[in-house]
């Protein structure tokens, strides 16, 4: 146990509890803290105040994990010479939060910075777990510019059904289509969901929650091999405790995040992504966490840095396996070894262990190449998301890595018209309106369709809703064509396994192309020069762009009419762009309030 008596600087929680200056002021920041036992000598000791974000909770099941971890936490920030403060994160629960969970990423970035300016803490610990806690919770460390941690809470473990592995998320999907096809009842589809989610835990899959735990740690926010620890593994413990008394070291150290999340971190996150067949909501996140980190990186930085990275990670949905063989591969630090044998990374960066990512990656080769492909062996070459722009927007992307096969014959290797393909366009407005209309014959449906959404972007849901993935009639199931090409505003699972064109910027809510697109109209699709175009004539457009946009539903709470007046486009991370300028507000202290 290592404890530290003469603290080499001089922590901003003294500014509360020993504050010559305002020694009027002690008493009253002290007294209500010693109500639960604490005491003022400990408060007033000279040791830094590390903050617990708390994650977890009965509504946030994804990171109810944090409620057990925590106490290894508090373990290690004692031993280490801190003194732990747990407090709440507004809850995100992506299944289940309507209209959307994206709206939350916004509300707890915006509630944690509240809490890290405004109460005497000196460093904290971030839960990382379900997708948007991610992020939301690095945004505000950026924002405020303490120093932070990030602990995982780690995927579920492995699910199984009739022998099969059962991917959550995945098997949903698959679940649903299967339904569709008469070929199971209500009643096995949800033994097939239950049993794809065996315990404690975000998804299995590389989803969008293992993605962006997998991002933190490439970005170097966490303890190298964080990530991927399944919940209920004793290493997971383990991580906890290791972070707790890393943490107090950051802490007196002072290294902050904006020591930490350089551009190169964030380049490296690209290619990290694409290499693990990371989820399409990872383009928004990086791109906010960038944002509010004060890095540019352009939207071009997708095919710069991403698109040529091979997929080297067999786990679902791009590839086969789930969460437990991928830690026992080697988990991130084995992905990234590759990597940076292959000189794709810039690794010579600072990290929350002190050292550089390069030394944390020496010796992590993995150790089951079922699971973790060589670099030069790759599952799938140009593995990076495609991105894509026309008169239907400015900015799109596809996510390359889970173009099956199937697809590909039907859609992209046509003689004479490789990686280019026309479709016929049926719009829907909201998912609402996808529901209730996708099997109606009136549509007729066939392999030559596009689905199209809009009104289901940031603005437009509001929040941008996981629905791009739109699955075929069911008549076209039965008939075995289980995917159409799909295109909208929204975003989709990262559990999902459709090459959809989707977070297409600027949105139909916001004027863009999409709203004046018409059921019926040709979309070509040019992968050859990275566009998507409706196929209407100048003069069309120009009529069509007289009429008013889509209306969208109205905002049902208050916070969904100011997430919608604060909100940018998903190309630039759904920020809350007037939050952008905030930077380094934990370097000055708050006005005193009585
Ligand atoms: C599976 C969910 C809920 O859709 C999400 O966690 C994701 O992976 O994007």
């Amino acid at each position: 146990m290592s404890t530290n008596p003469t603290p080499p600087r001089r922590y901003r929680s003294q500014d509360w509890f020993d504050n010559p200056d305002h020694i009027d002021m002690t008493a009253l920041y002290l007294e209500r803290f010693m109500n639960y036992g604490i005491t003022a000598e400990e408060l007033r000791s000279g040791r830094p105040i590390i903050g617990i974000v708390q994650s977890g909770s009965d509504i946030s099941p994804c990171n109810r994990i944090h409620l057990e971890l925590a106490k290894r936490v508090r373990d290690g920030i004692r031993d280490a010479g801190g003194i732990a403060m747990e407090f709440p994160l507004h809850p995100i629960f992506e299944n289940c939060r309507r209209p959307t969970a994206s709206i939350d990423r916004n509300l707890a970035y915006l509630g944690l910075v509240e809490i890290l300016h405004g109460y005497p803490i000196d460093a904290v610990v971030l839960t990382t777990g379900c997708d948007k806690t991610t992020p939301a919770q690095i945004m505000a460390a950026s924002t405020v510019d303490i120093p932070a941690i990030v602990l995982s809470g780690g995927p579920m473990l492995d699910g199984w059904f009739e022998g099969e592995l059962a991917g959550s998320g995945s098997a949903i999907w698959h679940g649903r289509r299967r339904l569709a096809a008469g070929e199971i009842d209500n009643e096995k589809f949800l033994q097939i969901a239950a049993a794809s989610a065996p315990s404690a835990g975000h998804c299995n899959t590389m989803g969008t929650a293992s993605t962006m735990n997998a991002l933190a740690e490439a970005l170097g926010m966490s303890l190298t091999g964080c990530s991927a620890i399944p919940a209920p593994y004793r290493e997971r413990g383990q991580m906890a405790y290791e972070t707790g008394r890393r943490i107090v070291e950051l802490a007196r150290q002072d290294v902050r995040p904006s020591h930490i999340l350089t551009r190169d971190a964030f380049l490296d996150a690209i290619v990290v992504n694409a290499a693990i067949g990371g989820s399409t909501n990872a383009q928004p996140h990086i791109m906010a966490m960038a944002r509010h980190a004060g890095i540019e990186i352009g939207s071009s930085a997708w095919m710069e840095f991403g698109h040529d990275v091979p997929l080297l990670l067999n786990m679902q949905p791009a590839g086969k396996f789930l969460g437990e063989r991928f830690h026992r591969a080697g988990g991130v630090p084995a992905i990234m070894w590759e990597l940076q044998q292959a000189g794709k990374l810039r690794a010579e960066r600072l990290t929350v262990t002190g050292t550089t990512m390069a030394v944390n990656l020496r010796d992590r080769a993995s150790v089951d190449r079922e699971v973790i492909y060589p670099y030069d062996a790759p599952l799938k070459t140009k593995a990076g998301f495609f991105v894509l722009k026309g008169n239907l927007f400015d900015f799109a992307i596809m996510k390359t890595s889970v173009i099956s096969a199937d697809f590909r014959a039907r859609y992209l290797c046509r003689p004479g018209h490789e990686n280019v393909f026309e479709c016929r366009a049926v719009v829907f407005d909201g998912s609402g309106d996808y529901h209730a209309r996708i099997n109606d014959p009136v549509l007729d449906i066939d392999e030559s369709c596009m689905l199209v959404i809009r009104g289901a972007g940031p603005i437009g849901w509001p929040g941008s809703a996981e629905v791009v993935n739109m699955q075929p009639p069911d008549a076209l199931i039965r008939r075995g064509i289980l995917n159409l090409p799909t295109l909208g505003d929204g975003r989709q699972s990262g559990t999902s396994d459709s090459p959809s064109i989707l977070n297409a910027s600027p949105e139909s809510a916001a004027g863009g192309g999409l709203a004046y697109v018409r059921s019926g109209d040709i979309i070509r699709v040019d992968l050859n020069t990275g566009r998507c175009d409706m196929l209407v004539d100048d003069a069309v457009l120009a009529e069509r762009r007289k009429e008013p946009i889509p209306p969208t539903p109205p905002s049902q709470t208050p916070w969904q009419e100011l997430y919608r007046a604060t909100v940018g486009q998903l190309e630039q991370g759904g920020c809350m762009e007037m939050a952008l300028p905030y930077r380094g507000v934990g370097h000055d202290l708050p006005r005193h309030n009585h």
